[in-house]
């Protein structure tokens, strides 16, 4: 075994498992011509990396690559939406029609759907686009918006589910209800009444049962693959005042999946933890949620790196 060679023995033991890692150690320790040995003694090893460098290396990624990132949403968003995108650095493109999905999907890097103010006209093209983006293995972010207000709104996200989305975004009675796939749990239209941290067991059955990665916004954001839970407890509970944050969200999580698909969970939490933090610095300057609004999209475009770090409040909690 060269040196190299060990050095990443050593490491990929030591951050998989803690225990594994002390056992390979003690081992070489024991053994005279063990490659540790081969090092010098003092050299430190790389720590983990951090939630905080993970959210700011993804935030400047959607910086400098602008994702291209399709939003077929409801009109009370698109506005808010389009520039939180703007705002972090990606490129939102609303097209909603049918007849440019072939053409214009193809060539995105990520896309959002959400059902906010579904139609039977509308559906259609949501269902394309998304068979479009699983068929080329683009991500794509479903948003359930009051899922559980109607029959026909629940069909039509168990249809879109059915479409594999990477990341699935609600609050915690959306996730509640899409997970026992039931439009007779108690809602109150768009908005929770339930804490997102209630939602835990449905967000991951609904993810053992989708693949997808599930998201449930609230004082603390939970996401989970099914198995592994972890919470992001930045944001202001005056977000919940202004319409389309959560739709928001939805959105910059397209935005971050886009450039880092094969860690979707990761890419969601620092999402979610990136716009909370807006929704801090934005709160210091704000006197209510008009002006939240403004200064939240102000503090997600100016966000530094050194402001992010000391900011971001992510834990395990499986
Ligand atoms: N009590 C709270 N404290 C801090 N942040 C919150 C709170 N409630 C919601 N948020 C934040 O507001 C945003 C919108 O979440 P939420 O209101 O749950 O979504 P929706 O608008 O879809 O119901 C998210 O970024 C979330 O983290
Ligand atoms: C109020 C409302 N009604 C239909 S869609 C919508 C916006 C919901 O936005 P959010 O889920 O982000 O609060
Ligand atoms: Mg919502």
């Amino acid at each position: 075994m060269n040196n190299t060679c060990s050095i990443h023995t050593f490491c990929y033991l030591s951050f998989s498992s803690p225990l594994l890692g002390q056992l390979y150690h003690l081992l070489c320790l024991m053994e005279p011509n063990s490659p540790t040995q081969l090092t010098t003694p003092t050299q430190e090893l790389p720590p983990p990396i951090h939630w905080g460098t993970k959210a700011w290396n993804l935030l400047s990624q959607v910086r400098t690559q602008s994702p291209l990132i399709q939003c077929i949403t409801n009109f009370v968003s698109m506005d808010l939406m389009a520039n939180t995108l703007l705002s972090a650095g990606a490129s939102p493109a609303m097209l909603h029609s049918i007849e440019e999905i072939h053409d214009f999907t193809p060539h995105i890097n990520a896309l959002c759907i959400n059902i906010g103010t579904l139609s039977s006209s509308s559906l259609p093209a949501m269902k394309a686009a998304a068979a479009v983006c699983s068929g080329n293995g683009k991500p794509w972010v479903l948003d359930p918006v009051a899922v559980s207000a109607s029959g026909f709104r629940m069909k039509a996200c168990l249809e879109l589910v059915q479409l594999s989305p990477t990341v699935i975004r609600g609050n915690g009675s959306e996730i509640i209800a899409l997970s026992f796939a039931s439009s007779h749990h108690p809602t109150k239209g768009a908005d929770s009444i339930h804490d997102s941290i209630d939602a835990v067991e449905a967000a991951k059955l609904l993810a053992q049962r989708s693949g997808a990665i599930v998201a449930v916004s609230g004082a603390t954001d939970i996401v989970t693959d099914g198995n592994q839970v972890v919470g992001a407890h930045n944001g202001v509970a005056l977000m919940q005042k202004i319409t389309a944050t959560g739709c928001s969200v939805t959105a910059l999580i397209a935005a971050f999946v886009a450039v880092d698909k094969s860690h979707a969970l990761d890419a969601a939490v620092s999402a979610l933890a990136v716009f909370g933090v807006a929704g801090e610095l934005g709160m210091k300057m704000a006197k209510g949620p008009g002006s939240l609004r403004m200064h939240l999209i102000d503090a997600l475009h100016g966000l530094d790196e050194a402001t992010l770090l000391s900011h971001v409040n992510i834990t395990s909690l499986s």
